[in-house]
């Protein structure tokens, strides 16, 4: 209990129909689906299908591969003594552990291809399919990062992509057209996998498919994904970094798509909790744990605005966040920060907190007292326990209390690396994935009735 809040016993014949209501709403939350990954082949002509790298770094001697013709191993072999073996990140550091991964790489610096990944067209695919229900002016930057080759034996186990900046949300893969098997693309999310088989794209009853082509697969970077072994020949990969341009066209490039049957659903179920006077009659707020992790700065003193990630949403959390707003909900992603009955015995602090940024982190309790106590930050009241005294006197620098509602369950922030979170491509560049909150304000009840229209439209 603090000064704004009181403890009230739930009224049982409220708190079941809003119960019943509120799992709905979860219930049509769950089931929207949306890609989170894509993938195709993609034709090589006489201009795009060569590839040009140098065979030292100290020299300027060179050796050249045309993948419209069959490539043989001779020539494959050559291009791996000119690579490194491939390294991987494990927390701050990068690894050399062929347990891990076994692979050669070769960085930008030392070769150069024909394909070029904004004129192929591939990106207007990957922005129809990964950025669907973003802000369709939201433009593609794919950012070369690697030449990888995968001999007899070569893998590399379950990691996430490094995240780089907050920018960056996915990950291009382009598998170059040479005779292998094995080495497929596995992806993993929640309890569910994807087999992405190239090697069967690029050849057909043992020769390899006319014309020839590249395979490509597209996914949010997040996503945790392996390499099965190779078992014969080589494979060899380009791999791109996927970030929001920073410069968006003026006007939309992409129209918008039509509306899911999934999206009505989750609509109409939220339209029905919204016009239910026992649902956060004074006002308050609908939380939902985003699905997706976000790059976030969370070390030292660099700490990192939320906001613009409010527009950069990835798949079925844009989705959320789009029917909201067409309900006239703002949302806005949080951390939340759950401090209940943990380390402090001050009641100050003795709460959930949702704050706008991430927090630096390895700091005194009295610092934290006095950070989440900071006005930007809400304090999160349970509807079911407490009720919030909208004529109690506020106290300066005190976290606004506001009454919450969980659709889909929260998410702790978690911005420091935890075990399934630290194996990488690269070591820690000072960013992390975090787990966020998407909370959507909700107008008391009075305010909100006159604009919920029976015949709102995604
Ligand atoms: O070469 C590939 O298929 C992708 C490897 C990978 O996951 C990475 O380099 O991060
Ligand atoms: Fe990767």
């Amino acid at each position: 209990m603090s000064d704004t809040t009181q403890n009230t016993p739930p009224v049982q014949d409220e708190v079941g129909p809003v119960k019943e209501l509120l799992g709905r709403v979860r219930e049509s939350t769950e089931k929207l689906a949306a890609s989170r990954h894509c993938s195709g082949t993609h034709a090589l002509t006489e201009t795009t299908g060569g590839l040009a790298y140098r065979k030292t770094s100290n020299s300027t001697d060179a050796g050249w591969l045309d993948f419209t013709n069959p490539v043989d191993d001779r020539d494959l072999n050559a291009l791996v003594q000119a690579c490194d073996q491939a390294t991987f990140g494990r927390g701050n550091e990068d690894v050399l552990d062929l347990s891990y991964r076994k692979a050669w790489k070769l960085d930008t610096s030392r070769f150069s291809t024909q394909f070029e990944v904004v004129k192929s067209g591939l990106l207007d695919v990957v922005h129809d399919e990964l950025l669907r229900f973003n802000d369709s002016s939201l433009k593609i930057d794919a950012q070369l990062y690697k030449l990888n080759v995968y001999g007899p034996g070569s893998h590399f186990k379950s990691h996430l992509d490094t995240p780089r900046s907050d920018k960056m949300f996915g990950s291009l893969v382009i598998i170059l057209p040479t005779m292998h098997s094995g080495g497929d693309l596995i992806l993993r999310f929640k309890e569910t996998s994807w087999t992405f088989e190239s090697s069967k794209l690029l050849s057909s009853k043992g020769s390899q498919v006319a014309p020839p082509s590249l395979a490509w697969v597209a996914f949010y970077s997040d996503i945790e994904h392996e390499v099965s072994v190779v078992e014969s020949g080589y494979r060899v990969s380009l791999t791109y970094n996927l970030y929001y341009a920073t410069d968006p066209p003026l006007a939309p490039l992409f129209t918008q798509p039509a509306p899911l049957p999934e999206e009505a659903t989750l609509k109409a179920s939220l339209k029905d909790l919204l016009a239910s006077p026992l649902v956060l009659p004074d006002g308050g707020a609908l939380g939902f744990g985003l699905t997706f992790k976000y790059p976030v700065t969370g070390v030292s003193t660099k700490d990192i605005d939320f906001k613009p990630i409010t527009e950069h949403l990835k798949g079925t959390d844009a989705l959320v966040k789009r029917i909201c707003n067409s309900l006239g909900l703002e949302c806005h992603v949080k951390g939340l920060y759950d401090y209940r009955g943990k380390y402090f015995n001050d009641d100050r602090v003795n709460a959930a907190y949702l704050t706008p940024r991430s927090l630096p982190v390895g700091t005194t309790d009295e610092w934290v007292i006095d950070e989440m106590n900071s006005s930007g930050n809400l304090r999160v009241v349970d509807p079911f326990k407490q009720k919030i005294d909208p004529n109690a006197p506020r106290r300066r620098n005190r976290a606004t209390p506001v009454a919450l509602l969980w659709v889909t369950p929260s998410n702790k922030l978690v911005s420091v690396p935890t075990a399934s979170l630290a194996y990488g491509n690269e070591y820690n560049l000072g960013w992390y994935y975090a787990k966020l909150v998407l909370i959507a304000l909700v107008p008391s009840f009075e305010e909100r009735i006159t604009r919920i229209e029976p015949t709102d439209k995604v």
